[in-house]
């Protein structure tokens, strides 16, 4: 089973400004892969290279099996991008649109599967409406119903939430992880890193144009998040030495950063040890915002 995506040292250059630097990642069938970085950092000019609008100044990227340049036909075929900028045609209604794009890719009466979308997607009150009377929302949603007309088996999404209300991103994200179970492999780029760490099981970051994390969520969290751990003591109990040197006070709280959750259980201990009585405790999770700030600003590389 070859790879959904293969990208094999990618470089792309805009003048001077190396925004792809022979970046090498392979995404498999079935996944549910996340690209993460800051603005600028190359996720659309990398997904653009995948999609074959963009073409690398070296390096090859093959999907299902197909080089996006040398067999574009049949890569783009299997592949279905939602881009980040709303582009539509203002002439057309919504399911004249996705009529279009189906012909586009030569499927002729796809009306069942047209609805299909437009149902999941919440767009069937819709689907005769002018795309340009639609929100902006709105106009979102059609972007990723045009982008699964043509049942692709690998679905690209360039920030597919960006400026979505609550409803419609629950809906859609019901809709893509229904997609990602049957089998389609999605790849996603978000700056809600919530959002990524519910969704996705594996995970790429990129700075710079250079590829500077690659690993399962999980791994990533465990690797890199610490939990922060909150206290309040009894009043007139004094924290040991070797634990107020590392803590912070916040009022009537003292907060402390434990890398492991271990580290947690030692401190524990030895408040108890030290004769202290704790009245009130939480333990923070680490969450992928701490991954992505502590890469962001170390020179760490964990490919
Ligand atoms: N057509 C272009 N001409 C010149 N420079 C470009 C072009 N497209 C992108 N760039 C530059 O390449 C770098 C990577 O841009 P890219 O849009 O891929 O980043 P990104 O990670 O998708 O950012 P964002 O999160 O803001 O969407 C940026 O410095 C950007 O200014």
């Amino acid at each position: 089973m070859p790879p959904a995506i293969r990208i094999s040292q990618v470089t792309k250059r805009y003048g001077q400004l190396l925004a792809l630097d022979q970046i090498d990642l392979e995404i498999r069938q079935g996944e549910f892969f996340g690209l993460l970085g800051p603005n600028g950092a190359g996720k659309t000019t990398l997904i653009s290279s995948i999609a074959g609008l963009v073409k690398p100044d070296g390096g090859r990227i093959v999907v299902m099996g197909h080089d996006v340049q040398s067999d574009y036909r049949n890569s783009r075929r299997l592949l279905g991008v939602v881009p980040q900028e709303i582009v539509f045609d203002p002439f057309f209604t919504v399911r004249e649109t996705l009529q279009f794009q189906s012909g586009y890719y030569g499927i002729r009466k796809n009306d069942v599967w047209i609805d299909e979308i437009l149902a999941n997607l919440d767009l069937d009150a819709k689907a005769n409406a002018n795309m340009r009377s639609l929100s902006g929302g709105m106009k979102r949603r059609v972007l990723v119903a045009q982008a699964l007309v043509h049942r692709p088996p690998v679905i690209v999404l360039d920030e597919p939430t960006a400026g979505v209300d609550v409803e419609l991103r629950q809906t859609l994200w019901k809709f893509i992880r229904r997609l990602n179970e049957d089998g389609h492999t999605i790849v996603l780029t978000t700056h809600y890193l919530e959002e990524a760490e519910s969704q996705c099981g594996r995970i790429a970051m990129l700075k710079a144009g250079y590829l500077i994390a690659l690993d399962s969520t999980s791994a990533l969290l465990r690797r890199f998040s610490s939990h922060l751990l909150s206290l309040r003591l009894r009043p007139g109990d004094v924290l040991p030495e070797r634990i107020a040197q590392h803590a912070r006070q916040n009022g009537t709280q003292w907060q402390l950063q434990c890398e492991h959750i271990e580290e947690v259980e030692n401190v524990l201990a030895e408040l108890r040890a030290a004769g202290c009585v704790i009245e009130d405790m939480e333990i923070g999770k680490p969450d992928l915002e701490d991954v992505f700030v502590k890469l962001m600003h170390s020179g760490e590389v964990v490919t």
